[in-house]
């Protein structure tokens, strides 16, 4: 089994557990239900930057990234440093993340917030809802396109904006529908770690124009967002370089001001 097989087996027991604690109605009565939400895909439109700044403690693939921030700090830092949107980790087994993280995140900042997630199951989506999210996550590697298409309609009735992650042509060709706001493209490998910016510039031209591309993954330098602009990306999702730090709001400052300078 490989490690995305291994996260979605236990996302499975995780969320049958969540649901048998939380029932929907719980979550659909929260205070934040309510709350509208902020499109991050309008703001990367109409940005030069592009930076989604995200918050990880760990990975599977880096084991500790940083493990002594409080993600309060972090959605301030990040705010201040001026990206477009945060993403929170909410996988708990594997890279250390929780609801909790997501809501304090909602608490402290008013960036669109994206619930980095393995997201398989709608109560998920309104997990996220509840919880402050703006954006969710899908990883086509592991949806079947009627999943994608499901899953997406469903996050757009909550207007939450929806960003789906591909990795190689297959998966893209799946996914392309109109309730997707975003197309990601994980330098990353999920299956093997393997990182490279490659996959970005070979995927790009397979994308239509009216979506926002986004790169994710392995981005550690303003070079790397200056050789995949060109391609089209709008986006850029940075954790590790940002996270590694012990500030990352100000390394995201320096970041965004170098790149605008
Ligand atoms: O830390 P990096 O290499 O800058 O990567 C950030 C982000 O792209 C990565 O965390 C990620 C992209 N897609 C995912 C799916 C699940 C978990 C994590 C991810």
């Amino acid at each position: 089994m490989n490690i995305l097989d291994k996260i979605v087996t236990d996302k499975r027991k995780e969320i049958a557990l969540r649901k048998s604690l939380i029932p929907l109605k719980q979550l659909e009565n929260s205070v934040i239900f309510e709350k509208s939400t902020i499109s991050l895909s309008e703001r990367l439109k109409n940005s030069s930057s592009g930076i989604i700044a995200e918050h990880k403690r760990r990975s599977p693939s880096k084991s500790t990234i940083n493990q002594n921030l409080n993600v309060q700090d972090v959605a301030k830092g990040y705010e201040d440093a001026g990206v477009c949107g945060m993403s929170v980790l909410t996988d708990g087994k594997y890279f250390g993340g929780s609801l909790d993280d997501l809501l304090l995140a909602r608490a402290s900042c008013n960036l669109p917030l994206l619930r980095k997630e393995f997201i398989i199951d709608t109560y998920q989506i309104l997990e996220a809802k509840a919880y402050g999210a703006d954006v969710i996550l899908m990883i086509a590697a592991i949806l079947t396109k009627e999943e994608i298409k499901h899953f997406s309609e469903f996050a757009k009735s909550l207007d939450l904006d929806v960003l789906l992650e591909v990795h190689n042509l297959e998966e893209l060709q799946k996914s392309i529908m109109p309730t997707i706001d975003m197309l990601g493209v994980n330098n990353r490998n999920l299956k093997t770690f393997e990182v490279s910016l490659e996959t970005s510039k070979i995927l790009s031209n397979h994308i239509p124009d009216d979506f926002v591309k986004v790169s994710e993954s392995g981005i550690s330098s303003i070079e790397a967002i200056k050789e995949l602009q060109p391609y089209g990306y709008k986006g850029f999702l940075i954790g590790e370089n940002f996270m590694k730090t012990d500030n990352p709001g100000l390394s995201a400052t320096e970041f965004i001001n170098t790149l605008n300078s």
